[in-house]
């Protein structure tokens, strides 16, 4: 199923077409679908509906809070990775006894914040941490649930970049020191070991990695069986990735089959933290082009979104679909699609072969993970607007920053 549709000649979204979303709310512009958004949440929710498991969507591929709310209306849990992230939850109604808290930087006020909020697990990633949280639970009088994050040393086969399960990354424990480590937070006060965590990199596109993992893990499981240290749950992370061009990932259905038969004889409940595998492909950025530059060497589309608004492109060199919302009956040429922004990396995509005249309407697909959560104001540029369309009805989720917005912050010397 996808709520991206070609009908009569235009991209629709759900029941309403893109080219009147375009004009009613402006371009550059965040156009998400939550039907999308919930097909993909009941894909990880029942393809795992044998054993005990819960889902958490990883906040940072998407954090608009109108998104939160749709997966919390379905029994979401979330894995956060900052303060912020977990008040966007709690605004969403999120419920909090279903959030994971990982990330190698926690300071003590977000623990704190979690603490409070009586979050389910908090994944740690080094003893220095185990540390900290110890002596923020024992000063608050609370009891802080804890996974330890190891590092089962394996090759994502995904860009270096987001590749997190390598002993070089500075993710995780390492798995050799991870004996010691639980021994050590059993000892330390205000402290209770719930579970073990690990996410080996993101855009995985095949299932062998985190086979190779989970196999690591469930090892990990059984010496510390040995220790007298028992737990209760296992958290597999994220990383399934998705197509954005011709790229062939698992479905969750393919990827629990792969996981499930090593899953059922342990009496764990499994958490997961797919985030891309959720948003990415429920959603989409419209841009308009502004003008069209021929030369000798090359076409030049230039369009109204840039860098700042989805960096995928210039930071990964990530490939991302761009199609015409309307398109035209003509010959198609090669055009580099670039922003307005003063970088040469500043590109959607380059060599796309499209028929375009000055005001046409492009979609760069795919751009629901990712994309506008890693967007920024550079050259003084507002951020673009996200919309949720559900069904026949499109609703302002986050309106489009204005300059006002972006001059608010600042002030000169006195
Ligand atoms: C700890 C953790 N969990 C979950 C995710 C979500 O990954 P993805 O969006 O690839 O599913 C990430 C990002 O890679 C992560 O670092
Ligand atoms: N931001 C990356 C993924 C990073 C995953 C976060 N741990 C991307 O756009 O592909």
């Amino acid at each position: 199923m996808t709520a991206f549709t070609y009908r009569t000649g235009t991209l629709f979204v759900e029941n309403l077409p893109l080219q009147e979303l375009a004009e009613r709310f402006g371009t550059p512009l965040y156009v998400y679908s939550r039907a999308q958004l919930e097909a993909h949440y009941r894909a990880f929710d029942e393809a795992f509906a044998d054993i005990p498991h819960q889902v958490c969507y990883a906040v940072k591929a998407n954090s608009n809070i109108g998104v939160l709310n749709v997966l919390a209306r379905l029994g979401s849990g979330f894995d956060i990775v900052s303060g912020g992230e977990l008040a966007r939850v709690l605004a969403a109604g999120g419920d909090p006894a279903k959030v994971v808290f990982s990330g190698l930087g926690k300071q003590e006020s977000e623990i704190e914040d979690a603490l409070k909020a009586g979050i389910a697990c908090f994944n740690v990633e080094s003893d220095a941490e185990l540390d900290r949280i110890s002596a923020v639970a024992s000063r608050l009088g609370l009891t802080a649930p804890v996974s330890l994050r190891v590092n089962p040393d394996v090759d994502a086969g995904t860009h270096p970049y987001i590749s997190t399960g390598l002993k070089e990354n500075k993710f995780g424990i390492a798995i050799e020191d991870a004996i010691r480590v639980y021994q050590r937070a059993a000892l330390l006060p205000g402290l209770k070991i719930v579970g073990i965590d690990c996410h080996i990199g993101s855009q995985l596109t095949t299932t062998l990695p985190f086979a190779d993992a989970l196999d690591r893990v469930l090892a990990m499981i059984d010496q510390l069986a040995e220790h007298g240290i028992t737990l209760e749950h296992l958290d597999i992370g994220g990383g399934l990735g998705v197509r954005y061009r011709d790229e062939v990932p698992p479905t969750p259905a393919e990827y629990a089959a792969a996981l499930l038969p090593r899953l059922k004889t342990r009496n764990l409940k499994i958490y997961m933290e797919p985030g891309r595998a959720i948003a990415a492909n429920a959603g989409v950025l419209l841009t308009r082009v502004e003008f069209l530059k021929p030369s000798a060497h090359k076409n030049f589309a230039v369009v109204d979104a840039a860098m700042n608004d989805l960096i995928r492109p210039s930071l990964y060199s990530a490939w991302m679909d761009i199609v015409a919302v309307t398109p035209r009956d003509a010959e198609r040429v090669p055009y580099d699609i670039v922003g307005p922004v003063c970088e040469t990396g500043d590109f959607l995509g380059k060599e796309r072969k499209l028929a375009l005249e000055p005001g046409d309407l492009l979609s760069v697909m795919g751009a629901g993970a990712y994309g506008f959560v890693m967007s920024s104001n550079y050259n003084t540029r507002g951020r673009a607007a996200e919309i949720l369309v559900d069904g026949n009805h499109a609703y302002t989720v986050r309106r489009r920053e204005t300059l006002a917005d972006l001059l608010a912050l600042e002030s000169v010397l006195p």
